[in-house]
């Protein structure tokens, strides 16, 4: 074990393979292919541009990879998927490469980070992934109105901020989702649950789950739109 990482001296490709086992993922070698493409990629830009303060191959793979990917069982059923403030991807260009039925927008203000993603997007080829180089407001959110089955983020938004974002955007009978780190901030989740009904929102219930490789538990914040 590497005591400053946490994580066994595997390469980042076993360590990926082992990563996706635990989370039940079944993936082909041309996916597999894929994340190694992007966590390269990333890298290469990363040394020039700022994408993310991850240095290491590893550290993509734990803690962008896997991280996002651990919550694909609640995507999994979802046709569309915007990911407001994606920043380099995450966490939903990593769930498309599992999930590639999935219809993905990708929102993120950054000229680099945007840049990036459509380099990316058709460097890998994907098909059913649109960039938009956006600061989202509830405004804005308003008057694009319900375009998504889902609507997702990671380390963006306080959840009051996310539901006045996210749920315009989200069609009747779709889900949003907000990765929260191991602990919730107790006053953002009263004050998120007392905002839900004006969102057309049932009450949000907390999922929590276990990341693979270092058993670290997470916090996911579901609301279902009514
Ligand atoms: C801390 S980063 C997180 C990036 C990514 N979700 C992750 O987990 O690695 C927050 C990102 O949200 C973007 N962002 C902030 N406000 C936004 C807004 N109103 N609309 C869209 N993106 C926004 C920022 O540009 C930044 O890339």
């Amino acid at each position: 074990m590497n005591r400053k990482t946490g994580y066994t001296t595997a390469a980042p490709q076993d360590l990926l393979i082992v990563g996706l086992e635990a989370l039940g993922l079944s993936t082909s070698p041309e996916t597999i292919r894929q994340f190694l493409v992007y966590c390269d990629e990333l890298l290469r830009w990363n040394a020039r541009v700022n994408l993310t303060g991850l240095k290491t191959a590893s550290d993509v793979v734990v803690k962008h990879f896997l991280d996002s990917l651990a919550v694909w069982p609640w995507v999994r059923d979802l046709t569309s998927l915007a990911d407001i403030g994606t920043g380099a991807g995450f966490p939903g260009l990593a769930l498309k490469l599992a999930l590639p039925h999935l219809h993905l927008t990708l929102l993120e203000p950054t000229g680099k980070k945007s840049t990036f993603l459509r380099y990316l997007t058709i460097h890998l080829n994907l098909a059913n992934v649109e960039v938009r180089q956006v600061y989202l407001t509830p405004s804005l959110a308003r008057q694009w109105g319900p375009q998504f089955h889902g609507v997702i983020t990671r380390a963006a938004f306080s959840l009051p901020r996310f539901l006045a974002l996210a749920a315009p955007l989200t069609q009747s009978g779709g889900r949003l989702l907000s990765l929260k780190g191991p602990q919730l901030d107790e006053e953002q989740w009263h004050e998120a649950m007392a905002l839900t009904s004006q969102y057309n929102c049932r009450e949000p219930r907390q999922q929590r789950y276990v990341l693979p490789l270092g058993q670290e538990s997470r916090l996911l914040v579901i609301w279902d739109k009514i």
